[in-house]
């Protein structure tokens, strides 16, 4: 099937209709896990579809500019991307830790502010919270240096203690400036200010760009969904993907609802993004 007939609502329809018209003011923005990279339970170990570096390579000189707006730290991103020195990507950036670090493959290298004094301090007492809260096995935190992310996917009921996390962590990270960003069996403390949809929008103003296609797959991205959705109110064509899980859970709701098409995890976005680069050659 065609990306217009996977598209089901009139916005989407509208969306591509823009891209397909002017891709040279267009951008194209991309959450990494989840869109880029499918899940699996090591963090360390995600790396993105092998289809992605190719198809990205091939869309990147079509259209405006192409940017991975990610909570991971950008250079994570770059580096378990393959984006580093790829052909076609040249011009690539990349968004990390919700816009607080940005990477250029131009330079390969990160810019960003040093992080607030509160992610030290939750690094120093988020060890003894968990074992007071007598987390089980397979609780991991993951240090990203400038936030902290406790996983439980590698836990037996993930979702329930994450519940049973979220009270407690959410008062640490309010005692030292910082906010719970909760995701897909994991809960990020990280300091706030920034998110998708700033990052977006920054990126965006940057560029002066016209029609906006976003794909992601977990509720961090939905400050991106409400950025592509104040410009479609404003006249700016927009395109909402939603990368729907292959691992067995459900889709995140907030997302799929809300998108102009699901496709079916990393691979699906590959071929979205294949197709998009087929439509804009012909
Ligand atoms: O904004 P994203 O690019 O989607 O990054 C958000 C978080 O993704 C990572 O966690 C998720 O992917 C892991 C690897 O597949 C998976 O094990 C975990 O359950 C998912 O939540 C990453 O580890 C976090 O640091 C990111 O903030």
């Amino acid at each position: 099937m065609g990306i217009a007939e996977q598209i089901t609502t009139q916005a989407g329809r509208t969306g591509l209709a823009g891209l397909l018209a002017d891709p040279k003011s267009a951008v194209v923005g991309l959450d990494f896990d989840g869109t880029l990279a499918p899940i699996v339970a090591d963090p360390e170990r995600a790396r993105a579809h092998p289809g992605v570096v190719p198809a990205l390579g091939a869309l990147a000189p079509l259209v405006g500019a192409v940017v991975v707006v990610t909570g991971r730290p950008a250079a994570t991103a770059a580096a378990y991307g393959g984006f580093v020195g790829a052909p076609g990507l040249e011009h690539l950036t990349v968004l990390g830790h919700y816009g607080a670090e940005r990477w250029d493959a131009r330079s390969n290298a990160v810019t960003a502010a040093p992080p607030p004094p509160g992610v030290a301090a939750v690094r120093a007492e988020l060890p003894a919270l968990l074992r007071e809260l007598g987390v089980p096995e397979g609780t991991f935190t993951e240090d990203k240096e400038r936030a902290l992310a406790v996983h439980t996917r590698r836990a037996p009921e993930p979702d329930a203690l994450l519940e049973h996390l979220r009270g407690p962590l959410d008062a640490l990270a309010r005692r030292h400036g910082l906010v719970v960003e909760p995701g897909r069996m994991v809960l990020e403390l990280r300091p706030p200010g920034v998110d998708k949809g700033v990052a977006l929008r920054g990126f965006l103003a940057e560029r002066d760009a016209g029609p906006v296609l976003f794909a992601g797959d977990d509720l961090g991205d939905l400050a991106a969904y409400a950025e592509v959705d104040a410009r479609r109110a404003a006249g700016h064509p927009g395109l909402l993907v939603c990368s729907g899980p292959v691992t067995g859970e459900p889709p995140v709701a907030e997302l799929a609802d809300r998108a102009d098409l699901v496709v079916a995890g990393p691979a699906g976005v590959v071929d979205l993004l294949d197709g998009l680069a087929e439509l804009l050659t012909r």
